[in-house]
């Protein structure tokens, strides 16, 4: 066959000169756009020196920015061979001009602001053996590095790195020598690369020497089409952690070079053991469409219709490694704000078309159309519904005393678009308002998010407002609903001065004298009252050892309180109860609102 290419050449060439493509149909008709949230693009390599000098011509060609073409020559029974030509549509097309910073600014370079904001980014390059994706995914991380590393985007954070590689179900650590590490699901559902080092960078120097150490590891082994063709997934994971909001989750960057899918004609050539891999390859490319796909699937659902589906996608991510360890990209569940970039690399030699049409129509099968949005009738109960300026005004009228500037934290999104905000993101824009405390930008995304669950389940949200009365709640579900939030249940109580309304079930943040591991914090600390100092005996001591009733010579009052520390959810709390500390009243900030939840059983602010 390679010989007949070569033979026709010349044909081939004034087929292709000739050839007139029929208009495409635009994806973006009336039955809907591209998913914003994943792009798919295809990087066309250059014809190689090797290729062009066996005589091959070029099979794959862009068209406008985003259609490829694909030519096939086909032997005739009678006369001369004919062209047989597909088109297929993406988002982005580049062709072999186009380079690696160009992909970088065009479709990589928004992930980074994304994931350090606290998002999560994900980039998967993906094609046949040697079609170039080490070559876009190396080109890629180095602009990443230098964009984190350059200073420019807002904030301090703390920058960690981890490369591991997958190789059939193993899994090993590209930064430790090759050592064999594990994925596991913690009893969170969280999956953890168990086992692997991850490195803290704080320079472009010691990223770049990270990135060029783990490619050189990198487990290869010489196919036909590749000396070193890599035979596994290198993922590498970049998590930016931001001091200012502890309690927030991490942004995650990951960059993930997917291994050569087989080309059926160098398939002959290859032992048992390889022909195994290549289907363990196969089968891992399989199911990761599938969760690209299902992901995409159920996001569209969410903003056609306001809901979320489970049903409108199955996800199946526990099926390989790969996806396993890239749970939170793909589980819906997760409620983690991602975008993704694939990029399908194609290797233009007509010689390799068909593997080249495979990659395409993979690449075509992960796009996913949104159907276009209903305008959904507005329903105050109903945040989907919401437009920009309904939202600001339920901003305005929920956010707390000093209220949240509206439009400092939802400019122009609408409720949708700022539930899909990174919640760390969410909480720097509340802070930009002058007066709000961490605090209160935690309790009020808290409120916002709760809001937004309580009416997709179709109940009503739990408020202890005053037009529950209005609305005619039973008023000893109203009493309940009291008994969970740790507000003064008597109406009227705040125009007493601050110390004399201290009770127990309080909530304050106070100043602490020491620190003890895992209670006590530089900073500043919270607890739950449990009584005032004088109620206890004399021998009576908190968790460090302090006797709680004061000295006579001591002055001003003294509480007993229940320390509360952050949970493994977000924004999510525990009162310890028998972690008990005593605080004086020149170490209290002030109250704090907190209410139980009591699906998860936590405590979260509340304003
Ligand atoms: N855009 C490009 N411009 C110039 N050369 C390229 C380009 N893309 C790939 N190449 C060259 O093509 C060859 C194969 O590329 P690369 O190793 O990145 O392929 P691969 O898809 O990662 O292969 P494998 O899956 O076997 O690892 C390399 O020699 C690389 O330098």
């Amino acid at each position: 066959m390679e010989q007949f290419l070569i033979d026709n050449a010349d044909h081939y060439n004034k087929l292709v000169a000739a050839y007139k493509p029929r208009p495409v149909k635009k994806a973006s008709d009336d039955s809907g756009v591209g998913n914003p949230d994943i792009v798919v693009s295809t990087r066309i390599r250059p014809m190689l020196d090797e290729e062009t000098a066996q005589g091959f011509p070029p099979g794959v060609f862009p068209r406008g920015s985003n259609i490829v073409d694909l030519h096939e020559l086909r032997k005739a029974i009678r006369g001369t061979p004919s062209l047989n030509s597909f088109n297929f549509t993406v988002d982005h097309v580049f062709g072999p001009e186009s380079t690696t910073s160009e992909i970088y600014n065009e479709l990589v370079q928004p992930l980074v602001p994304w994931a350090w904001g606290g998002g999560v980014g994900t980039l998967f390059a993906y094609g046949q053996t040697g079609s170039g994706k080490t070559f876009t995914v190396s080109g890629l991380e180095r602009h990443i590095a230098e964009t984190l590393m350059s200073g420019s985007l807002e904030g301090d954070r703390k920058i960690n790195v981890c490369i591991i590689e997958l190789a059939g179900q193993l899994a090993f650590d590209l930064l430790n020598g090759r050592k064999q590490i594990s994925i596991l699901e913690d009893s969170f559902g969280t999956s953890q690369i168990a086992g692997a080092l991850e490195h803290s960078v704080a320079s472009l120097d010691s990223f770049l020497e990270l990135i060029n150490a783990a490619a050189s590891l990198r487990h290869t082994a010489a196919t036909q089409k590749n000396d070193t063709s890599s035979r596994s997934h290198a993922i590498c994971r970049i998590r930016i952690e931001n001091p200012s909001i502890p309690s927030a989750e991490d942004g995650m960057l990951y960059l993930v070079d997917l291994a050569g899918s087989e080309a059926a004609r160098d398939r002959s050539a290859h032992d048992t053991a390889r022909m195994k891999e290549a289907r363990e390859i196969n089968t891992s490319l399989s199911v990761l469409k599938d969760c690209i796909r299902g992901r995409a699937m159920v996001d569209a659902d969410v903003q056609a219709t306001g809901k979320s589906n489970k049903k409108a996608a199955y996800v199946p991510f526990r099926q390989s490694t790969l996806t396993k360890t890239l749970k939170h990209v793909f589980d819906p569940a997760s409620a983690r704000s991602c975008k993704t970039v694939v990029v399908a690399c194609v290797n233009p030699c007509l010689a390799d078309v068909d593997a080249s049409k495979n990659t395409l129509r993979y690449a075509e099968m992960l796009r996913v159309v949104v159907p276009k949005a209903k305008t959904l009738e507005y329903n105050p109960d109903v945040p989907a519904t919401w437009n920009n300026e309904q939202l600001r005004a339920w901003i305005d009228a929920n956010s707390g005393n000093p209220p949240i500037s509206s439009s400092l934290l939802a400019p122009t999104e609408t409720a949708p678009q700022l539930l899909r905000l990174p919640i760390p993101t969410f909480l720097s824009r509340c802070l930009q308002t002058p007066g709000i405390t961490p605090e209160q930008a935690q309790a009020f995304q808290t409120k916002f998010w709760k809001f937004h669950v309580d009416a997709q389940t179709s109940h009503r949200p739990t408020t202890n407002t005053k037009e529950d009365s209005d609305l005619g709640l039973d008023p000893e579900v109203l009493r309940q609903a009291k008994l969970n939030c740790s507000a003064d249940p008597e109406p009227g109580s705040d125009v007493i001065p601050f110390m004399q309304r201290i009770r127990p079930g309080m909530v304050i943040s106070y100043t602490a004298k020491d620190y003890f591991l895992g209670c006590n914090w530089q900073g500043r600390n919270y607890g739950m009252v449990l009584c005032p100092a004088e109620a206890v005996g004399d021998r009576v001591c908190d968790l460090m050892g302090v006797p709680v009733r004061k000295k006579k010579e001591e002055e001003g009052r003294r509480w007993l309180i229940a320390v509360i520390t952050p949970a493994v959810l977000p924004g999510a709390y525990l009162v310890n109860v028998w972690k008990q500390v005593v605080v004086g009243e020149e170490q209290i900030g002030g109250e704090v609102l907190m209410e139980y939840d009591e699906a998860t059983r936590f405590y979260y602010m509340t304003v």
